[in-house]
C-alpha cells in the first residue's frame, strides 16, 4: 500500500520534509480528506478544492507563520487549516464548539487575520508589510484573493495604496472566473482577455506598479513552487495571477460550481447531493423574495432588482432570468449597490436592493448619506438577518436593527412570516415616502401556503396575536414563532398577551401606550443585539412617557456569537423556547409577589 503523506503532516514544518515529487500525492490525499468530511459535516467545498496545490505550495515555500499569509474571505482555507495543526479537529469545522469555518486569529498563529467578509486581504497584508518595515523585520507577506473579491472597491483601495509603497507584499489572484455565482463586470472581461492572450493594452496590475507574473496553472505544483521561489527574491509589491478550477477533483463540483460552493450533505464516493425528501415544507424566505419580485415586476414595469454578488443566495436569479434588463448583479460591491439603487430612484424607478444583513454593514455610509439623507425610497431587502448558524460571528445579521434604527427617514420592518414579507414588498412598490429596510432570516419560514392575495400593510402599525392580562410579550420578526411556542408552554398561558410590533421604526406608539397602560410587565424579544435594537426602542419609549411596567429585553447579548446550528445559538442567546418559558414565568412570579 502506498504511504500516506497526510498522516505524517501536522504543521508546515512536516510538509517541508517532503520532496516536490511527493506533493501531488499529498494534494490527492487532502482532497479526499476534505471531501470525506464536508460530505457529512457540510461547509464550503468548491473553493478549498480549488486551492489545494496553491496552499501546499505557499506553506512549502514560505516560512509560515513567520512569513505572513492572509486569506481573503477565508472560505477557501480548509487546506490551510488541515496543514496548520487542525487536521485532527477538522471534523468539528463549523460545528458548535468546534473550529471556525474561516481563519480566526484566536484559533491559530497561522491565521494571521480574521475573515469572512471579502476583499480585506490586500489592505490587511499591506498593513502587516508596512509594520514589518517599520520594525525592521525581513518577512514575506502574501494576500490570496479571488477574482470576484478583487473586483470590490476595498481591494482596489488596497492595490492603489500598495502600488506607491515598496512594501514586501505578494498579491496572489486565484482566478477561477467565478464567485459563488459567475463573476461579473469589466474586470472579469479583462481577466478573461489576459488568459486568452487577447489583452492588447497595458496590464492593469503593472500599471499600478506591481511586478506582475502569470497567468500560470494554479494546479501545477512544481510550476507554482518555482514561481513562488522566484518571487521571494523580488522586492516590493508583486502580483501573481494563477488560474484554477473551483471544485477541482470532484467531477460534480467542477461541473456545477454554483451548487458545490457550499453543497450541503453529499455522497463522498459518488459526489451526488443528498436531497431531503418528505412532506412539503414552508419555502425559504429568499425564495419568497425572489418569486414575489418577479410577480410584482410583471405588473410594475418600474421595478428593478439589485444584488451584490448573491443572485443565487438571494434568489434574485429568478428576476435576472425573467427580466434580464431590470435585474443587476453588480459583483461584490455593496457600497456601489446602495448608491446605484439611490441613483435609479432619483430617476423614478422602484428599486429593491437585496443585501445580506451582515454585508450591508459595509455600505452603512451609503445608506445614510446617499439614501436616507436625501429620503430616497430605496427598498432594502436584508436577507440572512438574525443568527445564520454555521458561518458564525462574521455572518450573523444581528446588528441591523440597531444600526438602522438610528437613521432618520428610514422605515425598519421585520416580517413575521412569508406572507408578511410578500405583503410588505407589495406595499413598498406601491410607493412609500421613505426608504425602507425589510429584514428577514436565513432559511425557511412557517407558512406552507404563502402565495396569498397581496394586501397593503399600514406603515408603523403592530398587531396583537394573542390576548392576555398580566404580561405582554412584544416580538419583532420571525422569532415570533419561538414566543408563540413558549407562551403555549407556560403554566399560566391565559395571562400572557403576544404582540407582533412589525415595525422597529416608526414604532407603533399608540399600541405601546395601550400596552404599558394595560400590562404589569413587558418582555421584548428580537433576534438582534440587545444594544440599541428593538428592546432599546421600547425602553426609550417607556422612559419618555414614564411608564412603570417591569420590562425585560431578550435578544442577542453584547458579544460575538460563534458558530453552530441556529437552535444551539438561540439557546446561547436565551431565545430558544425553553429559555423564553423561563423568562416569562420568572417575570410572572416576580410581579405576582411584588
Ligand atoms: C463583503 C462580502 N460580500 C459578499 C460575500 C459573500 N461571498 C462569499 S465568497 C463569495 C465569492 C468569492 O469569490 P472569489 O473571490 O472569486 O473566491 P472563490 O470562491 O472563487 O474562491 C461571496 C460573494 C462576502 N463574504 N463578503
Ligand atoms: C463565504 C460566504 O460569505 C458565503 O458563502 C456565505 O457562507 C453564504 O451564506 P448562505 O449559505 O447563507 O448563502
Ligand atoms: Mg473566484
Amino acid at each position: 500500500m502506498q504511504k500516506r503523506h497526510l498522516d505524517h503532516i501536522n504543521v508546515p514544518k512536516d510538509l517541508r520534509q517532503l520532496s516536490v515529487d511527493d506533493l501531488p500525492q499529498l494534494a490527492k490525499e487532502l482532497r479526499e480528506f476534505i471531501i470525506n468530511i464536508i460530505a457529512t459535516k457540510e461547509g464550503h467545498l468548491g473553493a478549498s478544492l480549488g486551492v489545494v496545490e496553491l496552499t501546499i505550495a505557499l506553506h512549502y515555500v514560505f516560512n509560515t507563520p513567520d512569513d505572513i499569509l492572509v486569506w481573503d474571505v477565508g472560505h477557501q482555507a480548509y487546506v490551510h487549516k488541515i496543514l496548520t495543526g487542525r487536521k485532527t479537529v477538522f471534523d468539528t469545522n463549523r460545528q458548535f464548539g468546534g473550529i471556525s469555518g474561516f481563519p480566526k486569529r484566536s484559533e491559530s498563529e497561522f491565521d494571521t487575520f480574521g475573515v469572512g467578509h471579502s476583499s480585506t486581504s490586500i489592505s490587511a497584508a499591506l498593513g502587516m508589510a508596512i509594520a514589518s518595515q517599520l520594525k525592521d523585520e525581513n518577512k514575506h507577506h502574501i494576500a490570496v484573493i479571488g477574482d470576484a473579491s478583487i473586483a470590490s472597491g476595498m481591494a482596489f483601495e488596497g492595490l492603489n495604496h500598495a502600488g506607491v509603497t515598496n512594501a514586501n507584499l505578494l498579491v496572489i489572484l486565484n482566478d477561477n472566473a467565478i464567485g459563488i455565482d459567475p463573476s461579473v463586470g469589466a474586470l472579469k472581461q479583462y481577466l478573461t482577455n489576459v488568459k486568452k492572450g487577447t489583452q492588447k493594452q497595458d496590464n492593469i496590475f503593472e500599471a499600478l506598479n506591481f511586478n506582475y507574473s502569470g497567468p500560470i496553472d494554479g494546479h501545477d505544483l512544481p510550476l507554482l513552487i518555482s514561481e513562488l521561489n522566484r518571487l521571494k527574491t523580488v522586492k516590493g509589491p508583486k502580483f501573481l495571477h494563477i488560474i484554477t478550477t473551483k471544485g477541482k477533483g470532484l467531477k460534480q463540483a467542477e461541473n456545477d460550481q454554483v451548487k458545490y460552493h457550499a453543497p450541503g450533505k453529499f455522497n463522498a464516493k459518488t459526489g451526488e447531493l443528498i436531497v431531503k425528501s418528505g412532506s412539503s415544507q414552508p419555502p425559504k424566505f429568499q425564495d419568497v423574495f425572489g418569486l414575489t419580485i418577479v410577480e410584482l415586476a410583471k405588473n410594475n414595469k418600474n421595478i428593478i432588482g439589485i444584488t451584490p454578488a448573491m443572485p443565487t443566495g438571494s434568489s434574485l436569479k429568478y428576476m435576472m432570468k425573467e427580466f434580464p434588463k431590470r435585474a443587476f448583479d453588480v459583483g461584490i460591491a455593496e457600497q456601489h449597490a446602495v448608491t446605484f439603487a439611490a441613483g435609479l430612484v432619483t430617476q423614478g424607478f422602484t428599486v429593491f436592493c437585496n443585501i445580506y444583513s451582515t454585508f450591508l454593514q459595509r455600505a452603512y455610509d451609503q445608506v445614510i448619506h446617499d439614501v436616507a439623507t436625501q429620503n430616497l425610497p430605496v427598498i432594502f431587502c436584508l436577507d440572512r438577518a438574525g443568527l445564520v448558524g454555521e458561518d458564525g460571528a462574521t455572518h450573523h445579521g444581528v446588528f441591523d436593527l440597531a444600526y438602522l434604527r438610528c437613521v432618520p427617514n428610514l422605515i425598519v420592518f421585520a416580517p413575521r412570516n412569508e406572507i408578511e414579507l410578500r405583503n410588505i414588498m407589495f406595499t413598498a412598490q406601491l410607493g412609500l415616502d421613505h426608504p425602507i429596510a425589510i429584514r428577514y432570516p436565513r432559511g425557511r419560514g412557517s407558512v406552507i401556503d404563502w402565495k396569498t392575495p397581496f394586501e397593503t400593510l399600514q406603515i408603523g402599525k403592530g398587531i396583537q396575536l394573542k390576548e392576555g392580562k398580566d404580561v405582554a410579550v412584544l416580538s419583532i420578526g420571525s422569532i415570533y414563532k419561538n414566543v408563540e411556542n413558549a407562551i403555549e408552554n407556560c403554566k399560566y398561558t391565559g395571562t400572557i398577551a403576544h404582540f407582533d410590533m412589525r415595525f422597529v421604526k416608526p414604532l407603533d406608539e399608540s399600541l405601546l401606550h395601550h400596552i404599558f397602560k394595560t400590562f404589569k410587565a413587558v418582555i421584548t424579544v428580537e433576534d438582534g443585539t440587545v444594544v440599541g435594537g428593538f428592546g432599546s426602542a421600547v425602553l426609550e419609549f417607556k422612559s419618555k412617557y414614564d411608564y412603570s411596567a417591569k420590562t425585560e429585553v431578550v435578544g442577542i447579548p453584547d458579544e460575538f456569537i460563534q458558530h453552530g446550528t441556529v437552535d444551539q445559538l438561540q439557546k446561547v442567546s436565551k431565545m430558544d423556547v425553553d429559555s423564553l418559558v423561563k423568562t416569562i414565568e420568572d417575570l410572572l412570579l416576580s410581579i405576582s409577589s411584588s
